[in-house]
């Protein structure tokens, strides 16, 4: 028997996940060597004496220092416990200081005569989260010009309507539509076409720098700059030095021919009870104002003057 235990123990030392069982109290009456390892490199104070520790204790005294998974681990082991649950699953990130990691723990009861156990193994799953991540990123970015897609745009610009509105501050939003772009593909072909787009997002980052800020491709030959916080002579600044860049571009494929945008700016200071849609409508008629002018020029909606941050309510 003693032998077979050692065999036993043996055998789920070998296992790369760490496992750790517990009685139905919640104390540890057994760990494996990839969990003991585990504690051992993360500096797990308690990983000396695992087995005078109580698991369910570890999980509350997380949860009360508001570790939303030390909270879900607890309630999720006590419904194993309690027979509400045939097993749990749980995902839950675990970096340390140099790596992103994620685990997926899962419990299931395990019943030896009349006692009553849990088996509590944790999978490192760091490698499908990135891959997740990596996925999700992918989908957030326009193939051909590398900055943000619509979808992103319309996801980013919704939060930071809503921040804007809990802080009172401004927003603009700067609509840019590339001038006769039908004409430049038709005269020097689509390749050339997807070149402009590219060159012209490449400018585009570095006036949306700040965490409130987003460049995207709104669509076709169209790009929208998201400015949080940002009043709109400030607003104006950057987006007429962003033209001046783009006259200094010189494009060989353009053969001399110059690349011009026209732009509508607006800012608003948002309100939970507006529609957001109402700045893009602003900022998309005075794109139609710069347009209808001639083109290559930037024109500021003034339907909304911004008020001054001091005489926000
Ligand atoms: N090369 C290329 N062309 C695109 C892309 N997306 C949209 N377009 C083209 O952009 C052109 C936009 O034409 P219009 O909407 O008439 O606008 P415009 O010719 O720029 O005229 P104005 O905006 O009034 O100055 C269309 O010919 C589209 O086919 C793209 O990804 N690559």
């Amino acid at each position: 028997m003693v032998e077979s235990k050692e065999f036993l123990k043996s055998i789920l030392d070998t296992i790369s996940e760490h496992i750790v069982v517990i009685n139905d109290s919640g104390d540890i009456k057994f760990v494996n060597r990839s969990w003991q390892t585990f504690g051992d490199e993360n500096d797990c104070q308690c990983n000396t004496q695992w087995e005078d520790q109580n698991y369910l204790a570890i999980c509350k005294s997380a949860a009360a220092h508001g570790d939303e998974f030390g909270a879900k681990a607890y309630t999720g082991i006590n419904q194993v416990i309690n027979q509400q649950l045939t097993e749990f699953y749980l995902e839950y990130p675990c970096h340390s200081d140099t790596e992103s990691r994620w685990f997926m723990m899962r419990a299931v009861p395990l019943k030896l005569g009349t006692t009553g156990y849990v088996v509590i193994s944790h999978l490192n799953i760091t490698e499908r989260k990135i891959a997740e991540q990596q996925v999700r990123e992918l989908a957030r970015i326009d193939g051909l010009t590398q900055i943000a897609n619509r979808r992103h745009f319309d996801d980013f610009y919704e939060q930071e309507w809503s921040r804007c509105a809990r802080l009172k501050h401004p927003l603009s939003l700067a609509m840019i539509d590339l001038d006769n772009f039908k004409s430049l593909n038709d005269n020097f072909g689509h390749l050339v076409g997807d070149i402009c787009l590219k060159e012209v997002a490449k400018l585009l980052p570095d006036y949306t720098r700040r965490p409130g800020d987003l460049c995207a491709r709104y669509g076709g030959e169209e790009f929208v700059l998201v400015l949080g916080n940002t009043q709109c002579h400030q607003a104006q600044k950057l987006v007429t030095r962003f033209m001046t860049a783009l006259n200094t571009l010189q494009l060989p494929e353009l053969a001399g021919h110059p690349l011009t945008v026209s732009i509508g700016l607006a800012t608003i200071y948002p309100s939970s009870s507006d529609d957001a849609m109402l700045l893009i409508e602003m900022a998309d008629s005075a794109l139609y104002q710069a347009k209808e002018a001639g083109r290559n020029q930037l024109v500021i909606a003034d339907n909304i003057e911004p008020l001054n941050i001091e005489q926000c309510p």
